[in-house]
């Protein structure tokens, strides 16, 4: 029942406060809170019965809470009840403090309504928790910690309402507690917190989160300032290049890597690799003169160039066709680096900086910003982003990568679990395709160039980027269990949409 990701906009994620704004539109449109919820609380009935036995044995508990949230599964409830299921209510919190539309939804409850019990919640068939969803605004304490502890340890298959309770729809990080379950249902769109870690896992893994339609009209998304992205094709799709029968390699545009010594000659081998496979036209490495044999003897179908100075590097960029650099795997670490980054960037071409060129640049973050305006995309993983931007909190990584994006005026691309892709006006994309066993060594590598494969073909920064991102993910799927990062090269080029 999820979204299926090839639909237009189906890739929109809504914060719950942007969640708000959507039901409140379609409440000034002519939908009320109680066809809303009455659509709500019928959905999670239906998802619920294809968790049940067929027979239609077996125990449902609904946990519900003082909010809406408890309001959808009043309604749950009552349908599950009218379908011949046994169900029961079990509030955690006084029933008659109910309000607004939640109130009005638990009036026609007529089923069992039963106090407080752990040890019945432990040894329910199915547990529907609907105890706090998009108002939850503070850490999960006390007695309804012990109730979300005894769901987990229990025997009984857990069913979220629109979001684990204690799960943050908006930073996908656990609030005190948080009920584990194993399938979600939300309504209208994703939201963050579905698809960032550990809200993913939470919520039941991507596959078992449904969105259902309740009837909002996607019009409400003219008043909304969408700006978080699931990263899926619906996303980028108009954003990359393929290549018709008149078009020559130049058009699909020249990447230079810049390489450096032993020991790390690897790393800049596989980014200019990857960057051809990614489909740019040309691949060049340039690197110092002592590894230009080695490098030069190990590629084929990337150019090698020796440079010993930044004035070197220069005049291999005098070639215009360059438009895309990536510097950073292989560099090595100091202000040599430092001092030809700085050099590459005046040059104004897009640019990539990773690994060696982040942690050399730690110290310099404010020059960045005197490039402001050029299409740079930094690439840190949490280690090089905690010395780049010691101030900044990375509990919220959503918000940790947009800050650091409007701080530098650079495309973030904070990789991790659920890689984000943050730019400066504020967009953000959140992956959910890499495979665990993508963290292997060089695969950082092979993500600069793809990124700047993908950018050397011209398209709008920020879709390319996070196009970049999906590529490798699915790259890594492609490979399978127990890649190295070399055997990503070829399975990009599989990989390709
Ligand atoms: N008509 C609509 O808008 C529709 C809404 N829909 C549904 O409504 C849900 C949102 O409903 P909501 O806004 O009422 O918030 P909800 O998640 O029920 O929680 C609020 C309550 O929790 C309490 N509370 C918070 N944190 C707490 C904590 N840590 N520990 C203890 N208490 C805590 C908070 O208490 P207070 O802060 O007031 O003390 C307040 O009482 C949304 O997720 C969707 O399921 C759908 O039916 C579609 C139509
Ligand atoms: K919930």
């Amino acid at each position: 029942m999820g979204l299926d990701p090839r639909l237009p906009e189906s890739h929109i994620l809504l914060s719950p406060h942007q969640m708000y704004a959507a039901d409140t539109w379609a409440m000034q449109n002519g939908t009320s809170g109680i066809t809303l919820m009455e659509r709500a609380g019928k959905s999670v009935a239906e998802v619920a019965t294809e968790m049940m036995p067929h027979n239609g044995d077996g125990t449902i508990i609904v946990l519900c809470g003082p909010g809406n949230n408890g309001g959808d599964g009043y309604v749950a409830a009552r349908y599950l009840a009218e379908w011949g299921y046994t169900v029961s209510v079990m509030p955690i919190s006084d029933i008659m403090a109910l309000k607004g539309d939640a109130a009005i939804m638990a009036r026609p409850w007529i089923g069992r309504t039963r106090p407080m019990d752990l040890n019945a919640l432990k040894s329910a068939d199915l547990v529907i928790d609907a105890m706090f969803g998009a108002g939850l605004d503070r850490d999960i304490e006390g007695d309804i910690a012990a109730v979300i502890e005894a769901v987990n340890e229990g025997s009984a298959v857990v069913l979220a309402v629109d979001l684990p309770s204690g799960l943050s729809g908006a930073t996908g990080q656990v609030q005190g507690t948080a009920i584990q379950a194993d399938t979600s249902v939300t309504f209208f769109s994703y939201k963050p917190g579905h698809i960032l870690t550990p809200g993913r896992y939470y919520s039941g893994g991507i596959d078992n989160i449904h969105v259902v339609d309740i009837g909002i009209s996607r019009d409400c998304l003219a008043d909304i300032q969408v700006n978080t992205y699931w990263n899926t094709a619906s996303l980028w799709q108009g954003a990359v290049f393929h290549p018709g029968p008149s078009s020559h390699k130049y058009d699909r545009g020249h990447v230079l890597v810049l390489g450096g010594r032993e020991p790390a000659l690897g790393a800049s081998r596989l980014a200019s690799l990857a960057a051809l496979r990614s489909g740019c036209g040309l691949s060049t490495l340039a690197c110092p003169s002592e590894s230009y044999s080695i490098q030069a003897t190990a590629l084929t179908d990337v150019m090698v160039r020796r440079y010993d100075s930044s004035f070197g590097l220069l005049s291999i960029m005098a070639d215009k066709r360059i438009n895309t650099i990536v510097a950073g795997p292989g560099l090595g670490v100091g202000e040599k680096t430092t001092e030809t980054i700085l050099a590459v960037l005046n040059e104004r071409r897009r640019t990539v900086l990773d690994a060696d060129a982040l942690t050399s640049l730690a110290r310099q973050m404010v020059q960045l910003s005197d490039y402001s305006g050029q299409d740079i995309v930094l690439t840190p993983h949490d280690g090089e982003f905690k010395k780049m931007f010691p101030d900044i909190s990375l509990d919220d990584r959503l918000s940790a990568a947009r800050q650091a994006a409007r701080q530098t005026d650079c495309v973030i691309v904070l990789k991790g679990v659920s890689t984000i892709v943050a730019a400066p006006d504020g967009r953000a994309s959140i992956a959910s395709n890499a495979p665990a066993w993508l963290s292997v060594a060089g695969a950082g590598d092979v993500l600069a160039g793809i990124i700047a494969g993908v950018l050397a073909q011209g398209l709008p920064l920020f879709e390319s980027v996070s196009y970049a991102v999906w590529l490798h993910g699915k790259s890594g799927e492609v490979a399978g269990r127990g890649l190295i990062a070399s055997d990503l090269l070829p399975a990009i080029a599989k990989s390709l949409p």
